[in-house]
């Protein structure tokens, strides 16, 4: 029995010249100290972790996860709690770490490929990481130049007056999250989640329900920029929304 409809990363690559991998993996410019660096939180509770009693729970202010494993509200980080944590079995706060859903699928539209979902997802359910390469800006701009189709993601967390930027490239090394498609009303967003590492994990939850059969898809100008007209790329949008802004969000910080 899968919990919560979650499984060990068993999904492969459409294309087998590129190389799967279930979760992050250092690259050039990845700062190791922060890779290797495990948060300096952790708890020993003998209940669920479910209140503030938990010092993972505490960082956040209030609980990531409901019973279910549902997120129980969006944008904002989340802290699960890690291997150095002792806490029993019983544990709700961790979701993203125990692997995707089950009953994912890669197919091809006009997009190119694309992920889909053969079994209904509800508000709040984690997806799928999106995992690659972790890369640090120079090295993403270097690459962007020599391959315009890239699958570089850029993430920026702000945390009162510091920015921490993270760069996912999943081009040659990446997971079933590199399938996910733009939408300019998607049905997910990202998420930086930290577990084992101060390098985030970039989570992607369900922000509506889902239906079987249906495309996964994530704003890829994230960050509240959903419906901005402003900093668009060249790239036509085939997203078919009825809000949609025509081109694709550019990748803020590569250009
Ligand atoms: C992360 S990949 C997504 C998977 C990709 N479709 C594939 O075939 O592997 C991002 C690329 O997919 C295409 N893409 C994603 N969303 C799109 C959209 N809404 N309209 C047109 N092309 C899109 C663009 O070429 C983009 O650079």
């Amino acid at each position: 029995m899968y919990k919560n409809n979650q499984t060990e990363d068993n999904y492969d690559h459409i294309d087998n010249s590129l190389i799967y991998t279930t979760t992050n993996i250092p690259g050039p410019g990845c700062d190791m100290n922060n890779f290797n660096c495990c948060p300096n939180y952790v708890c020993n509770c003998t209940d669920s972790c479910k209140t503030l009693n938990c010092k993972c729970v505490r960082l956040v202010g209030c609980n990531n996860y409901d019973n279910f494993g549902k997120l129980i509200s969006i944008n904002r980080f989340i802290y699960e709690c890690n291997n150095l944590c002792n806490c029993m079995s019983s544990c709700q706060n961790r979701v993203v770490q125990l692997g995707p859903r089950i009953g994912l699928r890669i197919s091809h539209n006009t997009k190119g490929y694309s992920l889909y979902t053969d079994i209904a997802i509800e508000k709040g359910q984690f997806v799928c990481e999106y995992a690659g390469e972790i890369i640090d800006l120079p090295e993403a701009k270097r690459r962007s130049n020599l391959d315009s189709e890239n699958y570089i993601f850029v993430i920026n967390e702000h945390v009162a007056d510091c920015v921490t930027t993270t760069v996912i490239d999943a081009t040659i090394i990446g997971n079933i999250g590199r399938y996910i498609n733009h939408s300019c009303q998607p049905n997910c967003m990202i998420i930086p989640v930290r577990i084992d590492s101060l390098i985030p994990r970039l989570a992607i939850f369900a922000i509506n329900d889902i239906k079987c059969n249906e495309e996964i898809t994530y704003h890829y100008g994230g960050e509240g920029g959903s419906h901005s007209h402003n900093n668009l790329s060249e790239i036509k949008c085939l997203c078919e929304s009825f809000i949609c802004n025509g081109f694709l969000p550019r990748k803020t910080g590569l250009f």
